[in-house]
């Protein structure tokens, strides 16, 4: 992290962000922040009476919520962070702390209570860092608190409750969603905008910086983190710059390695401005003696060159079943793991170490084991595992990003470099085969089940009797459908191989009755009737001209005041801020004819088929989604 060098001061710590938060996830992943995320299971129940000012509360909370993390991951999972990150957000108003709502009515509450009058938003948030010394944690807690104040315009009561039955205001502090519709409510907004959706960046970097870089008694002036340093001032912020620092040097020297990245680190101690203790390790000199800091080394840079290092590590270890091996056991010795699976001792100890390193196991005296993102992710068998999308990286993405450069210079897929075959039909080179077939529809399973309760809640969808999810596959969002929507009968169509091979996928018990599957292809077969039609993952297949057939197809058949539901992943109009979308674009070009599009862009097709009253909610999730109505 060049811009923010105190940031790469957490790049060789194992950070935790104690939030099961959205927003504060991917505040921090834009900023380059690398971290595993383990949800507090503390209750926010704090008697608020009990607190003199709303933003001790927030920070208690905060604090607690950190705390719960560092002590269930040291205890239950014997796996100690260097980092933990809580955070609380509160919206306080006339003297009352409002929190989430529990449901409509209460979102109702709190929006007339903020109806035309200034708040303030109150983020607390608690970093602690954990040491683990004879088995016992010690944590260093740091804690601060941001306000922002906002102001909402006078509301109508219509627009309150058109606004709460958007479903937005449920998991959101005060009920409201500043970042998404929510943003329409407001007349202006004092201080940091990110504090008010979760997680004041500016502020924790000035509390990094402030950990990591106390200021000297002679340098007091020059480093007074009024604001965030500018990016000169940061780079000024090297550990070469130790002797300026109220640092101790505690022990040894160390040295850049001849692949450039340090051998060894030294252990500094001190006491930061507000006297709390702290320990961090910072690399020292190179080869030459020449002071070298962290934050001058490209850090992005690099991370990128390694990036397919990680990526092989993981598909390889998935390929092997590792994951689900150590899934729910206590420790295991690389010798009993190779020897379980059939690998050579050496060579599985490096994976299991690389593995461990990169946060997907867990490394003590007695052996490795499966973080808690492990067991849900990476093992083959539970309801979020990934692993099916994991193979499908391995076996069929790996092969047609290798061709990337082709795919570039001639702008179209790559399957005939990538696997010896012209197919001219996008599909067929996924159903050829039954194994390849089965591969394909557990990825697309995979996805489906991780993004569909965020698909099926960004709009209330209460009023649809029928829906149609075209390209449904194995009906894994229908199914969510159906859950969240108890009145609503879902019909999955797709092509009769797809078809064919669903039961595999089916939840047991009473929730499949109103799924129903039919098969057929949308470019040529009827569509069945419905007063919604989902197409998740279907129109980045395609170019324009395809979309133009589908399009027009489900206008031919859907009524006025029916409507289309999109589920893709959304790039911005600029196209520059989202990468993964962006990277998305390029995986849809090596291996379709289609790619990622910007909201304007989905609107500007839909709007040609009579759809009109686009709306764009982005999830935080891995697929957005857009909602029209046929005029
Ligand atoms: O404008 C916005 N205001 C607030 C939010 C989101 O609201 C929640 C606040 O809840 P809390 O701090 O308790 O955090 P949780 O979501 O429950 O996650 P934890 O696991 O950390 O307790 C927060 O998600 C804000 O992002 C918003 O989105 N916009």
């Amino acid at each position: 992290m060049v811009l923010n060098p105190v940031l790469g001061k957490l790049v060789s710590k194992r950070v935790v962000l104690a939030s099961a938060s959205p927003r504060r996830q991917e505040i921090l992943t834009n900023v380059g922040l690398r971290f595993e995320v383990v949800p507090s299971w503390f209750k926010e129940t704090l008697e608020k009476s009990s607190f003199t000012a709303p933003y001790e509360y927030a920070v208690e909370t905060a604090k607690q919520k950190a705390l719960e993390v560092a002590n269930r991951m040291h205890v239950k999972h014997l796996r100690t962070p260097d980092v933990v990150i809580g955070a609380d957000t509160i919206v306080s108003v006339d003297e009352q702390i409002l929190e989430k709502p529990v449901d409509k009515q209460d979102a109702y509450r709190m929006l007339s209570r903020l109806n035309g009058k200034e708040h303030s938003v109150f983020t607390g948030v608690a970093i602690i860092h954990c040491h683990s010394k004879d088995n016992q944690l010690e944590m260093d807690i740091t804690d601060f608190y941001e306000e922002t104040k906002v102001k909402f315009s006078e509301l109508s009561e219509e627009l309150l409750w058109e606004y709460i039955h958007s479903g937005e205001p449920m998991d959101k502090a005060g009920g409201y969603g500043i970042q998404a519709l929510g943003g329409m409510l407001v007349e202006y907004v004092h201080g940091d905008f990110l504090n008010v959706v979760g997680f004041p960046l500016n502020h924790f970097c000035k509390k990094l910086a402030e950990l990591y870089y106390p200021p000297s008694k002679h340098n007091v002036q020059r480093k007074k983190y009024d604001s965030i340093p500018s990016v000169d001032t940061f780079e000024n912020q090297s550990d070469g710059e130790s002797e300026s620092s109220n640092f101790t040097k505690q022990k040894g020297a160390s040295k850049l390695d001849s692949s450039g990245t340090y051998s060894s680190e030294a252990v500094y101690a001190s006491e930061n401005s507000s006297g709390v203790r702290t320990g961090f390790t910072v690399p020292l000199e190179n080869q030459n003696g020449v002071s070298q800091s962290a934050a001058k080394l490209p850090s992005k840079i690099l991370e990128l060159m390694d990036g397919f290092r990680a990526s092989k590590a993981l598909f390889v270890a998935s390929k092997l079943k590792i994951f689900d091996h150590l899934k729910d056991k206590g420790p295991m010795k690389a010798v009993d793991i190779a020897n379980d699976v059939g690998t050579s001792v050496c060579g599985t100890e490096r994976l299991l170490d690389a593995c461990a390193s990169l946060g997907l196991l867990e490394k003590t005296p007695q052996g490795y084991s499966n973080t808690d993102s492990a067991n849900t992710y990476l093992a083959s068998d539970g309801k979020y595992s990934l692993h099916g999308y994991i193979i499908h990286s391995n076996d069929h993405l790996w092969p047609l990003f290798t061709n990337l450069e082709s795919a570039v210079k001639e702008g179209s897929r790559q399957n005939h470099r990538a696997f010896g075959k012209k197919a001219d039909d996008l599909f067929k080179d996924y159903y050829h085969s039954q194994e390849v077939k089965q591969r394909f529809m557990s990825a697309m399973h995979s996805i489906a089940h991780l993004t569909a309760r965020d698909v099926a809640t960004a709009f209330d969808l209460s009023q649809f009797k029928s829906a149609c999810d075209l390209g449904g596959c194995t009906g894994a969002l229908a199914h969510e459908l159906v859950q969240v929507y108890p009145n609503l009968k879902v019909t999955v169509f797709d092509l009769p191989e797809v078809i064919a091979n669903t039961s595999y996928f089916q939840p047991s018990g009473q929730h499949t009755a109103p799924v129903t599957f039919v098969s057929g292809d949308f470019f040529k077969d009827s569509l069945p009737e419905a007063d919604l039609y989902i197409l998740s993952r279907v129109l980045h297949d395609w170019p324009d001209e395809k979309i133009h057939v589908l399009l027009s197809k489900v206008s031919a058949v859907c009524r006025p005041g029916c409507a289309v539901l999109l589920a893709e992943m959304v790039l911005d109009d600029e196209k520059k801020n989202r990468s993964t979308a962006l990277l998305q674009s390029l995986n849809m070009l090596v291996q379709t004819e289609g790619k990622e599009r910007s909201g304007s862009e989905y609107q500007a097709l839909l709007e040609q088929h009579g759809f009109t009253n686009v709306k764009i909610r982005i999830t935080g999730n891995l697929l957005d989604v857009i909602l029209c109505v046929k005029t």
